[in-house]
């Protein structure tokens, strides 16, 4: 996994027109007081007693998780926002929700345009079928018709240099290999919105390298990147925005040199000692 220091992913060398500034550009999505709650059963451990009195029979209780509290932002078509937070911060939660996989418990989410996920690994791909009936059916999955699928094939398994391999049954993959396929497919869907979750952690050097310059130059053509990730180094190189979350509640949001220092000097020092009030 990449972190603040990683060499592997660098800005892409520049070329063709610059990045369009989002502040001209419309607007692309907009999160009105998110609130994201999930419900899970959970079975509560029995004491003697209890289990002797309800003769085995198991209890179960609903346990809520507020994974996203009361979150708003906007960006504006040609952003790449840069989603960052510890585990359980609530990145994948709202990106999933965004990519209209969850329904919002409360508040709610404008898109405007059409979106690609690359959410994680294993989202959308069945490991029975081959890479090449996935590309197809990834495909028409966003929308695609047959035709287009088909011609857009040879350029997503060239991206993914995935040679024979695309005609094996995708159990067969390694997580890298999974992943460039999942990321070939995304970003050759033509979309107007890509959302991102930690595509950059797997694939080795040379991949990552090919995958920030097919983002950026998704980015020149003011198509606009949600990308969530661990990795400070990708988040600082191809993000114009930031935004930090921390259980669930958005902490700041800004440019990203700012952000990810504040979120740096916050896992340094730990919650209890980081003043909220610089936050
Ligand atoms: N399907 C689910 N059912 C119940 N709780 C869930 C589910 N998915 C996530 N959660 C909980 O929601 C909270 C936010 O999880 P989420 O995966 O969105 O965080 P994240 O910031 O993406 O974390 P990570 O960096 O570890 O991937 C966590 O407390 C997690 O335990």
């Amino acid at each position: 996994m990449p972190t603040a220091s990683d060499p592997e992913v660098r800005a892409p060398a520049a070329e063709g027109p610059p990045r369009p500034d989002p502040r001209d550009q419309p607007l692309a999505v907009r999160v009105d007081n998110l609130s994201i709650t999930y419900r899970t059963s959970v079975e509560k451990v029995p004491t003697l007693k209890s289990a002797i009195k309800r003769a085995g029979r198991r209890e179960r209780t609903i346990r809520e998780i507020e994974a996203v509290r009361d979150v708003s932002w906007s960006i504006n078509h040609g952003t790449v926002l840069g989603v960052v937070g510890a585990n359980g911060a609530g990145k994948s939660t709202m990106l999933r929700a965004i990519a209209g996989i969850l329904p919002p418990t409360r508040g709610r989410i404008e898109v405007h345009g059409r979106v690609s996920t690359l959410l994680a690994l294993g989202v959308g791909f069945n490991s029975q079928l081959t890479g090449r009936e996935n590309v197809i059916l990834g495909g028409l999955a966003q929308g695609k018709t047959e035709a287009e699928v088909q011609a857009k094939y040879e350029e997503i398994a060239d991206f993914a240099e995935l040679g024979e391999f695309m005609d094996m049954p995708m159990k067969s993959y390694s997580s890298g290999m999974y992943q460039r396929l999942a990321f070939s497919v995304g970003v050759h869907m033509d979309p107007d919105i890509l959302l991102v979750d930690e595509a950059l952690s797997a694939g080795d050097a040379r991949f990552k390298r090919k995958a920030a310059a097919k983002m950026d130059e998704l980015c020149r053509a003011a198509r606009t990147i949600i990308l969530v990730s661990h990795g400070m180094a990708s988040v600082r190189e191809m993000a114009n925005h930031c935004l930090w979350l921390h259980k669930g509640k958005l902490m700041d949001q800004g440019d990203p040199e700012a952000i990810i220092g504040e979120y740096m000097r916050f896992l340094e020092v730990g919650e209890e000692a980081f003043a909220m009030e610089d936050v």
